[in-house]
């Protein structure tokens, strides 16, 4: 070969394992991932520059030796890294499948279909026992003991300022907001009496048009028009890369960070949509007070404006990311079950008639807020479809912890699984049945209350928990004043349970519905 003696490949082979037990086992991925997978991903056209043109080396043998030269390297790094994975690694006690303890793509792969991460995680707690490795670092746990240890309130991390847009006085004063859409609602519905009305579609812009509104001060007028609007389904077309590689939450830093013009890069259009809004959001002074009030009120936090700017965008597309398709997928999912058993929505009604409330003014945050039997369906659809279904990390703390008799090492990263853990037979009776009355008078049917965490806990759990049930219960008892609901011809609600994609929040499927109005 022109300009090359011979190959150290045995050498280079030793460098990788070097690199990967000095170097790349000790990243943070999330920090330095993205850094790391650029460099490499650009070393071998380094080194086919550096053998092409500084030395005498032809195209076709620097092109060869570059291929083994770094192929070897790279065999080196995997070696390694499959071998520790295997043999080494903490968690390598736990079962789960062989492939998913060697590389985290296993789990991408195995749901990139129907994007089913909780329910891939349901059938693998289902063949392997409550502990599973699901990935190299990732340990999925479905025993309703452990709710309180990873979420409850052991974090040492305070909240910020703005979550006083939370607080009671702050969420009355939403009452007429909330309202207004869901008369908008109604009356939309109401033109459609008689005919097929896709509820998940119309059910969606009522939820963006609310966080709209409260978020950036103005609506997406989703409502209005009857139809999406670019940044619901931007929001949309930005869920499914997170579905997709949630459990490689570097890989997605990486989509981030790629040149790739934001047109085809939703994640990056979200972030430029959301930039604007808020901009234009700071110019105006609406009437009524929302969110992006309290925020602002709340001061600046950096004194680099580019920051501040930064924090307040992704504050404001958190809210419409975090409050939409979770009140949207509970509310289907509530309507489904009405759908599916009038007498469901007689008894609704009669709690409603039992409170003197009407279908008027009567019906307010406060009148709404201590209904038993209206909380319970809320609270059974949030127990068997909850809208953050596969749970949300966390990492075991230093020094490591027992739990549920296991240990569980520092450093590794938990979840506990909603959707399994909601369906438990240790914690709820005919556990995959729909009995708001558990939550009533037939207390027998919760043998554990903990497992019911569709929130999350703690001082990392939902802070438009509230929100979301003032705007459920609103929605809910005007629904059911106003119309009779049943499935449309060939609807029977298979779709919503079956196709409901997991986007880290719910993608929830179509659900088509025939309201008819009610004679008072
Ligand atoms: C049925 C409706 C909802 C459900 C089931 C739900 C559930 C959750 C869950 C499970 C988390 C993750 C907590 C964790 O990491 O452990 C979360 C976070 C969050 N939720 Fe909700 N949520 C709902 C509605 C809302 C609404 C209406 C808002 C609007 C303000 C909202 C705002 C947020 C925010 C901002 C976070 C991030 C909190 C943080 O990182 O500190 N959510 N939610």
């Amino acid at each position: 070969m022109d300009g090359i003696k011979g190959h150290p490949l045995p050498v280079l082979f030793v460098l990788g394992i070097l690199s990967h037990l000095a170097v790349f086992i000790r990243i943070k991925p999330m920090v330095q991932g993205p850094a790391v997978a650029l460099a490499l991903l650009i070393a071998p056209s380094i080194i086919f520059v550096t053998l092409r043109y500084l030395t005498t080396t032809g195209l076709y043998s620097a092109a060869t030796a570059t291929t083994i030269w770094y192929g070897s390297y790279i065999a080196g790094v995997l070696v390694s890294m499959l071998a520790y994975r295997t043999f080494f690694h903490r968690l390598r006690h736990y079962p789960g499948s062989r492939l998913a303890s060697l590389t985290q793509f296993h789990h991408v792969w195995n749901t990139k279909d129907r994007i089913d991460h909780y329910s891939y995680i349901d059938k693998l707690h289902k063949q392997y026992g409550d502990f599973v490795r699901i990935g190299p670092n990732l340990l999925s746990i479905a025993d309703p003991a452990i709710v309180n240890i990873v979420y409850g309130p052991t974090t040492k991390f305070t909240k910020s300022d703005w979550y006083d847009a939370f607080t009671a006085s702050a969420l009355r004063s939403y009452d007429s907001r909330i309202a207004k859409h869901t008369q908008k609602l109604i009356q939309q519905l109401r033109r459609r009496v008689g005919t097929t009305v896709n509820a998940q579609e119309w059910i969606g812009f009522f939820a963006f048009d609310v966080m709209g509104d409260l978020a950036f001060g103005r609506t997406f007028e989703a409502l209005e028009l009857g139809k999406s609007h670019w940044f619901i389904d931007t929001i949309r077309e930005g869920g499914l890369p997170i579905g997709l590689f949630g459990t490689t939450p570097w890989l997605l830093e990486c989509v981030i960070r790629l040149p790739l013009p934001p047109s085809i890069n939703p994640i990056v259009k979200l972030m430029n949509h959301s930039g604007n809004l808020v901009a234009e959001r700071k110019r105006s002074n609406p009437a009524e007070e929302d969110v992006m009030s309290h925020i602002l009120e709340a001061g600046e936090f950096f004194e680099n404006s580019r920051a501040e700017e930064s924090l307040l965008t992704s504050d404001a597309r958190l809210l419409v990311v975090a409050g939409s398709d979770t009140t949207a997928s509970t509310l289907t999912h509530v309507i489904y079950y009405i759908a599916r058993d009038p007498t469901l929505a007689t008894n609704l009604r009669a709690e409603l008639a039992e409170n003197n409330l009407r279908n008027d003014h009567s019906l307010t945050i406060t009148s709404l807020a201590h209904l038993p039997f209206l909380n319970a369906v809320i609270n059974e659809a949030l127990r068997l479809h909850p809208p953050v279904p596969g749970g949300t990390y966390r990492s075991s703390p230093p020094g490591g912890i027992k739990v549920a008799g296991n240990f569980i090492p520092e450093g590794c990263v938990v979840l506990a699984p909603q959707y399994t853990i909601q369906r438990s037979s240790k914690a709820f009776t005919q556990p995959h049945d729909f009995i708001p009355e558990r939550w009533t008078t037939r207390p027998e049917l919760i043998r554990d209350k903990n497992a019911f965490f569709p929130f999350s806990l703690g001082r990392h759990g939902c802070i438009g928990k509230q929100l979301a049930y003032n705007e459920m219960r609103s929605v809910i008892s005007r629904l059911v004043l106003e119309f009779d609901v049943a499935f449309a011809e060939g609807e029977d609600g298979r779709r919503l349970l079956e196709e409901t994609q997991d986007r880290f929040t719910m993608g929830v499927a179509g659900l088509d519905l025939v309201f008819r109005e009610r004679k008072a």
